[in-house]
């Protein structure tokens, strides 16, 4: 199970100043999508620079453009990029062929699928790398936890990763690693706290516990 630690609400400082902090525990870093519409994909180039030991992921969450915007985040630097489960086959194929190239990877984000089983079938047989399922922010005020969406999509998936994401946090997270995840991601339950290294590392100990 990997950790990947998302960083929404930072500036590219900020960013190298935290993952100075942490990045020893850190399997993937997300620059998230509020980071890039604030700075632009240098973000990811700037971060990838820094820290080349670790996986960056570009959190375009892509719509359309598939073939287009992968090739950006790739030529940025990343390693990973994300595209909506919602958005058209055509564009999820598209990104995931482009990425092939370069051997680098698709997370497909599942955010707002409505028959998520179904959904995650059809990306797993379209070669997505990784399936990530996520509460968003938004939804995340009414209290939604991933697990149950979880739970169902690794029922279903044969051959890709799944990740989940959505307000997880060292409280909620027990659960979660008993579902048995490939990658968690976790961003306010780490960046908001004081003291980021202990959060990071209780969050990593934790995982590492449970494989
Ligand atoms: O992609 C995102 C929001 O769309 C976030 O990066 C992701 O949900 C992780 O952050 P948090 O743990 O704070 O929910």
């Amino acid at each position: 199970m990997k950790l990947q630690v998302a960083l929404d609400l930072v500036d590219i400082p900020e960013a190298i100043n935290i993952l100075e902090n942490i990045h020893e525990y850190v399997d993937i870093v997300e620059i998230g999508t509020p980071f890039i519409i604030n700075y632009g994909l240098k973000a990811v180039n700037q971060i990838k620079e820094a820290f080349p030991h670790l996986k960056v992921l570009a959190d375009l969450k892509i719509m359309d453009a598939g073939e287009y915007e992968t090739m950006k985040a790739l030529e940025a630097g990343a390693d990973i990029v994300t595209v909506l489960a919602v958005s058209d086959d055509l564009t999820i194929k598209a990104s995931i062929d482009e990425a092939k190239k370069l051997e680098r990877c698709v997370m497909i984000d599942m955010i707002n699928v409505e028959n998520i089983k179904n959904r995650a079938k059809k990306m797993d047989l379209l070669g997505a790398d990784y399936i990530c399922v996520h509460i968003g922010t938004d939804l995340q005020t009414t209290g939604k936890s991933p697990l149950d969406e979880l739970k169902q999509v690794k029922s279903v998936i044969t051959r890709a990763k799944v990740a989940v994401a959505g307000g997880i946090k060292f409280e909620t997270l027990a659960d979660i690693i008993e579902a048995k995840p490939d990658v968690i991601i976790v961003g306010s339950g780490i960046t908001r706290k004081e003291d980021m290294k202990k959060a990071t590392l209780d969050i990593k100990n934790l995982i590492n516990q449970g494989g």
